[in-house]
Parts: structure tokens; sequence; C-alpha cells
């Protein structure tokens, strides 16, 4: 699928792999909602967007991911600027292990809203014209991380809702394609103050930053090179495609039939 004049929402779009997916969609000629809690610097970051890719290509709307109605509200706001839905990549998500009802409801309900919403305007069973949905999941949601047991959790819930929807699509003739990226770790604020978003795990910290040491840490172009692969290539549907800085590959599973 070529991205130009495409129409792509990206949640989380206002720093680090969000404003990183979504430059990279400009770039490619698609026109961009940018959807996050944070309303100044999206507004911000908005207006030199559309200077560099030119007036109307970027749409900022302020919306929690926690909420049904922001979401709906800004996915119909977009159809309405745009003319459609294209591409969805839900990656918002947040590490917080004290506050885990939080990190529930925004890195795995977020995902599951913004894919059930999506799916209201892409389904071709239902007037859409199909597409591609990209969730962010993690590393983490391929094996356990033991400093964030909730986090884990989360992630491991994107993996397996995406590849369940991208079995249901098939199976549906939704003309929609599912897909995760799993990233290692990834140079943004995110792995800022670490220590305190474990809680109780705290004490965990020194040696999840020894894995930090071990694996490296991924700039943000080694992730949107991976939402490039999982939206343009027609034949991935289903996939968990993971990257850390030693490369990327195709997550397997084991069968259970
Ligand atoms: N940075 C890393 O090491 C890794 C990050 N990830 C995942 O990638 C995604 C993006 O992470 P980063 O860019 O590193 O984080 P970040 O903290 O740099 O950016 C996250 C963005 O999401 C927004 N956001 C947070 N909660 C929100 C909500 N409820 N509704 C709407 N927007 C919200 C923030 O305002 C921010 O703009 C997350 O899902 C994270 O779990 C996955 C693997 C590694
Ligand atoms: C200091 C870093 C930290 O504590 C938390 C980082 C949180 C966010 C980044 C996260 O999405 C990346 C996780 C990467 C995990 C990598 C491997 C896991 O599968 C843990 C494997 C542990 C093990 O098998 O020993």
């Amino acid at each position: 699928m070529a991205l130009n004049n495409k129409i792509a929402v990206v949640t989380g779009a206002v720093m680090g792999i969000g404003r990183a997916v979504t430059e990279t969609l400009l770039q490619h000629g698609a026109k961009v909602a940018l959807l996050d809690v944070n309303e100044i610097a999206g507004k911000n970051l908005t207006e030199t967007l559309n200077q560099q890719h030119g007036t109307g290509k970027a749409l900022f709307l302020k919306c929690d991911v926690q909420s049904e109605q922001e979401i709906k509200d800004t996915f119909q706001k977009t159809v309405e600027t745009f003319g459609g839905i294209d591409i969805v990549c839900n990656n918002a998500g947040i590490l917080n292990e004290e506050t885990w009802e939080k990190a529930v409801s925004t890195n795995l309900m977020g995902v599951i809203r913004g894919t059930y919403v999506g799916m209201e305007h892409m389904n071709k069973l239902t007037g859409g014209r199909g597409g591609v949905i990209i969730n962010m999941a993690s590393m983490a949601g391929i094996g356990p991380f033991p400093s964030c047991p909730v986090y884990t959790a989360t992630k491991h819930g994107v993996v397996g809702f995406t590849r369940a929807m991208g079995a249901a699509s098939e199976a549906s003739g939704y003309g929609i394609r599912f897909n995760v990226i799993c990233p290692s770790f990834v140079q943004t604020d995110f792995l800022a103050n670490i220590p305190e978003k474990l809680g109780r795990f705290s004490h965990l910290a020194d040696a999840a930053h020894k894995l930090v040491d071990t694996l490296g840490i991924l700039s943000v172009s080694e992730v949107t090179e991976c939402f490039l692969e999982l939206a343009t290539d027609e034949s991935k549907n289903g996939e968990a495609l993971v990257v850390f800085p030693k490369g990327k590959t195709y997550a397997k599973f084991p069968s259970v039939l």
C-alpha cells in the first residue's frame, strides 16, 4: 500500500515514537491526525509540520485514549476533515506500576478502543475502504519484564489482541490488516525516571538498567522503519515485528492446534 494521499490517525503523536511515525507518514505524502493529551505541544508541533509539509496535512486533536467518547469524536473529526481513515497507529502508552489501572486503561484498553473505533470507519463490510491498523506493543509483549509486570501484561495483551484481530479480519473480510510492533528500549522520554515508575518493583531498577546496557537502545527511526514495512507490505497481517538494535524479526508463536 502506498502512503501517498492516505489518511492516518496516530495516538500519542506529539512525542517520541508517535511523533516519529507521524513525521514519517507526512514525509511519504499522507495526511495525519495527531491525537494526544499534550495540547500545547501538539498544537505547536502541528503548526510546524504544516509549515514543513503544506497547510492542511497535519491536524492536532486533543484526545485521551482512556476516553471512548474522545476517541469517537476525534476519529469522526478526522473523517470530516480529511475524508476518511486508511491507517491507524495506536501508539499512546505509559509505564507506571503504581497507577497500574491507568496503564491498563491507556496501553491495552486504549488500543482496543482505537482499533474498534477505527474499524467503524475502515471496515469494508460497513462502507469503509479497508486499510491497516498498527499497534505499538513492546518486547515486554513477548517476554516477561520482571520490573514491570502490569506493563508486561498490557503489552502481551496488545500482541494477542492484534494477532486475533488479524485472524478475525481475514476470516470476516474486513479488508483491514492488523499488525503490532515490539521494540526493545527506544531513546525517548519514556525511559526517564524509570525507578519512580516501577513502584513496588523499584528494587529491580538496576537489573532493568543492566538489560538496557545489554540490549542497547534503538533510535525512533529504527521503529519507524518497522512501521513503514508493516504499513506498506500488504502481505503482512496478524504479524508481530520484534526490533532490537541488533536487528528485527517476525515473532514466531507456538501453534496450539
Ligand atoms: N521508549 C521505549 O523504550 C519503548 C516504548 N514502547 C511503547 O511505544 C509507545 C510510545 O512510547 P514513547 O514514544 O517512548 O513514549 P513517550 O512518553 O515519549 O510518548 C508518549 C506519548 O503518548 C502521549 N500519551 C500518554 N498517555 C496518553 C493518553 N492517555 N492518551 C493520549 N496520548 C497519551 C504522551 O503525551 C506522549 O506524547 C508506548 O506505547 C510505549 O509503551 C515500546 C517499547 C519501548
Ligand atoms: C530501565 C528500563 C526499564 O526499567 C523499563 C523500560 C520500559 C519501557 C520500555 C519497554 O517497552 C521495553 C521493554 C524491553 C524489554 C526487553 C526484554 C523483556 O522481554 C524483558 C526480558 C527479561 C528477561 O527475559 O530476563
